[in-house]
């Protein structure tokens, strides 16, 4: 529900459900009896209020509200013993925050791996009233892009953290809006899949999202994937796309035949229907950075002129190849912020640079990953109360490394792979504008570098490049301060570095960490604090576990 002067009240209650998101009966993470989630739409400045209700009979939840920054509120960020404590079974929690910027977003559960289970749903601010977006269009779509295992997460977390690590593999289908098709295909009658046609009414849960269009409109379709593993490639047969946003920034607009996105990401494309309005048209996504064993996700531009059940002529456009890394390349890097009142001008010096290397390693015959050798394991009490109350048994008071031991080959597998775990906090100067280099390698594997979608919480930052090997000074050369894309997710390509900027200004405590869902849960990421004695009246229900919760229940609000 909402009113005229801009709050958005929503009642959710987060529970396990059964649910056939590919044909396949299993159990998903649903809210409200939805999956995925209802749709959050608020206008810039608004305030959203969600009251969420864990209804899980055994486990706690959080909801992370992913590109929005929280300024004045980071305890309402969602992420698990960093900016509260988990939500327990029957407990209630009151998420209140302001959207203060148009864009297409998302969110999703922060806790264990409750994002693969199903916890997720979209979230679109719309432009403050009476502004205008900096391009045109007559209608709009939200595609949500996710990948679905039918092993159940608790199955998949037992895996990961087992000696030796049983790996989740790759997901057994591609989903848009929630919907995916297992062991048929849409596409089957154009004769190049092992699998038989699809056999569905519409009314089926896994029955596809349909886009119906009208000919000669423009149409804005937004894109967010909340993958826990895919990386993906979107392509719309004989159609062309404008890249007009991302992450909630506006882009200098490109053309594209195919876009690819990472998980944490989001865009807008702004497409034209100007193609034979007598044809239907295949929109696919395929697998990317990773060898694919999961078929494309389908679905259909149905020209309204057209039945919608009126199967497209030419098959579905062929995704790169997965390991068509300059073809990725490429697409990034014709990513540039739009000359725009609402993106911030990149700040061309920096205070502090952190170099964060990216290796897979072992500990005592645990897999793991590991950010300058140290994989990150979050304690009990989040960082957002013990920080502002000084409790310094809370987590490592050790500084974690700045940078990693010049000799390290990143193009040969660890020399010694043993890691430590660690909790230690990157405390940052407040106001201070910081640089990161996020640095990859080679996994444990010899000739393996993957793909690692970064995902900063509560701040944008400028991308400033991308580069081969590894980074050295001189490559600062090569930084574009001119027009940075401003997002809240970056990707490191295999073997290569990515450079970030961005400046503390948000009191708070803020996850840093690949988006690949089972990475982070081996250790991959690392945590940054700025103004934490600004931040007030954090609510209680944000500390009532771990030593905060045994230091200061009392009274209604902290600090
Ligand atoms: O973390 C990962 O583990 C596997 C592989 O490296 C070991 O099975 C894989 O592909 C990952 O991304």
């Amino acid at each position: 529900t909402s009113n005229k002067t801009g709050n958005h009240f929503y009642k959710w209650e987060v529970e396990y459900m059964y649910w056939s998101p590919d044909g396949i009966e299993n159990v998903v993470m649903g809210i409200n009896g939805q999956f995925p989630g209802p749709t959050i739409r608020a206008r810039a400045g608004d305030i959203v209020h969600v009251q969420l209700t864990n209804k899980l009979h055994t486990e706690g939840v959080v909801i992370h509200w992913h590109g929005i920054r929280q300024k004045g509120t980071p305890w309402a960020d969602g992420t698990a013993s960093i900016s509260q404590c988990v939500i327990n079974p029957g407990e209630t929690f009151d998420y209140r925050f302001t959207v203060d910027r148009a864009g297409t977003y998302f969110y999703h559960g922060h806790y264990g791996m409750q994002r693969s289970a199903g916890l997720y749903g979209s979230m679109i601010v719309d432009v403050a009233e009476g502004e205008k977006e900096p391009f045109h269009y007559d209608g709009e779509f939200d595609l949500l892009l996710s990948d679905w295992w039918h092993k159940s997460v608790h199955h998949q977390e037992v895996g990961l953290s087992s000696r030796p690590m049983r790996w989740i593999n790759e997901p057994q289908a591609l989903l848009i809006n929630g919907r995916g098709q297992y062991g048929c295909s849409l596409a089957a009658h154009h004769g190049n899949s092992s699998f038989s046609q699809c056999n569905i009414t519409g009314h089926e849960q896994w029955a596809p999202y349909i886009l119906h269009v009208d000919p000669n409109k423009t149409y804005r379709i937004r894109i967010a994937s909340t993958t826990a593993l895919a990386s993906l490639n979107l392509a719309i047969g004989n159609h062309k796309m404008m890249v007009v946003e991302a992450d909630g920034n506006y882009l200098q607009p490109f053309e594209t035949n195919d876009l690819d996105i990472y998980s944490g990401e989001s865009y807008s494309v702004l497409l034209k229907t100007s193609q034979d309005s007598s044809q239907n048209y295949w929109i696919s996504f395929g697998v990317r950075g990773r060898e694919p064993h999961t078929p494309q996700a389908l679905t259909i531009l149905n020209y309204k002129t057209n039945s919608a059940s009126k199967l497209p002529l030419s098959p579905p456009p062929v995704t790169p190849r997965w390991d068509d890394y300059a073809h990725s390349k490429a697409f990034s890097n014709k990513i540039k912020a739009l000359d725009h009142k609402s993106i911030p001008k990149p700040s061309p010096t920096y205070h502090r640079r952190i170099v964060l290397l990216n290796t897979q390693n072992k500990m005592n015959g645990y897999t793991k990953w590991s950010i300058n050798n140290v994989s990150l394991s979050i304690p009990a009490t989040p960082y957002l109360g013990s920080i502002r109350f000084g409790l310094r048994d809370a987590f490592d008071q050790t500084k974690p490394p700045e940078d990693f031991p010049g000799h390290y080959d990143v193009m040969k597998p660890p020399v010694n792979p043993n890691t430590t775990t660690g909790s230690g906090v990157y405390m940052l100067g407040y106001y201070s504008t910081v640089d990161v280099i996020l640095q990859n390698a080679n996994a444990l594997t010899e000739n393996v570098s993957e793909i690692h979608p970064w995902h900063l919480h509560g701040h944008d930052f400028w991308v400033l490049g991308y580069g081969e090997g590894k980074f050295t000074k001189s490559d600062e050369k090569k930084f574009n301060l001119k027009n940075p894309p401003y997002r809240n997710t970056a990707v490191i390509f295999p073997y290569g570095w990515t450079a970030l900027r961005f400046v503390a200004d948000n009191p708070g405590v803020w996850a840093f960490h690949c988006h690949i869902e089972p990475h982070l849960h081996l250790g991959m990421g690392v945590v940054f604090a700025e103004g934490v004695q600004h931040v007030a009246k954090i609510p209680k229900e944000a500390l009532s576990c771990g030593l905060t919760g045994k230091r200061f229940m009392t009274g209604s609000h902290l600090g």
